[in-house]
């Protein structure tokens, strides 16, 4: 695995899948890491070269003190890709790694094709609930609201059917260094791209999940009817729809990045 340097720190990156396929750059939810796409990697390597990553902040990469900006985690995936000589790229971010898709794709058209903006957000009116977060996580750690943050990532049902799962979904977020996540947080309390979306011109595919509090589907409804290039699909999940409805967020992502 690549450790590249952007803005001096390290950040973890995979490099797998089909040698002189086209490139799909996947970026992690908040409290994820790259693993967090291992449900897509076998369908996906087939086809695309996959570059995975830990954004600042988390997994293995490093965790400089805070607090972060979309900018800046724009940025370091751009010296990702400069770094790996990508001059072009198609996006799957999920959540936060949708948040810096939006950035990328206003920013830095000429470097992204097909976009792909999951279980994300533009905009947080009321920052009170990630200051409340911010402040439950510097008390008692990511164990303090790891039960929580589950229950909204993946339904009840869901939960219920794959324990397993769900425990290695908890044993990463309960894993995130807790300087990152914060850091995170406070990049989030802030956060507001109302005004970057039509700026994004690349087709772009929205995915919401059907049962997600947190990104709602009215969240994602809103980023399509403002980027002049985007559809919509909703999936019948929570917030980590690629875990819980694996086949079909694979499908909804080959679908469209391969069609004509
Ligand atoms: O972690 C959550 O509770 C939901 C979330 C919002 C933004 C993000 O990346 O995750």
């Amino acid at each position: 695995m690549p450790m590249i340097y952007a803005d001096g720190c390290l950040l973890n990156v995979s490099v797998e899948g089909r040698d002189g396929g086209p490139t799909l750059m996947l970026s992690n939810a908040l409290g994820c890491t790259l693993q967090m796409w291992e449900p897509q990697m076998a369908a996906l390597s087939k086809l695309f070269r996959i570059i995975r990553y830990d954004r600042r902040g988390h997994g293995k990469s490093g965790v400089p003190p805070g607090p972060y900006s979309m900018e800046r985690f724009g940025r370091d995936v751009l010296a990702i890709l400069d770094d790996l000589n990508i001059a072009r790229t198609h996006w799957c971010g999920l959540s936060m790694g949708g948040m810096v898709g939006q950035w990328l794709g206003a920013h830095a058209p000429e470097r992204f094709d097909r976009i792909i903006l999951a279980n994300t957000n533009c905009y947080y009116p009321d920052p009170a609930n990630w200051h409340a977060r911010i402040k439950t996580v510097k008390e008692g750690g990511l164990a303090a609201i790891a039960e929580t943050v589950i229950s909204g990532w993946l339904t009840t049902g869901f939960r219920e059917r794959e324990p397993q799962i769900t425990a290695k979904i908890k044993a990463m977020l309960s894993a995130s260094p807790v300087e990152g996540y914060i850091a995170c947080c406070e990049a989030l309390s802030t956060l507001d791209q109302r005004e970057l979306l039509p700026r994004i011109k690349s087709p772009t595919l929205v995915i919401a999940g059907r049962h997600d509090q947190s990104t709602p589907v009215a969240a994602g409804e809103y980023i399509r009817s403002r980027i002049p290039s985007a559809s919509m699909t909703i999936l019948d999940a929570a917030h980590i729809s690629n875990v819980e409805q694996s086949h079909a967020f694979t499908e909804a992502v080959t679908g469209f990045l391969m069609q004509q």
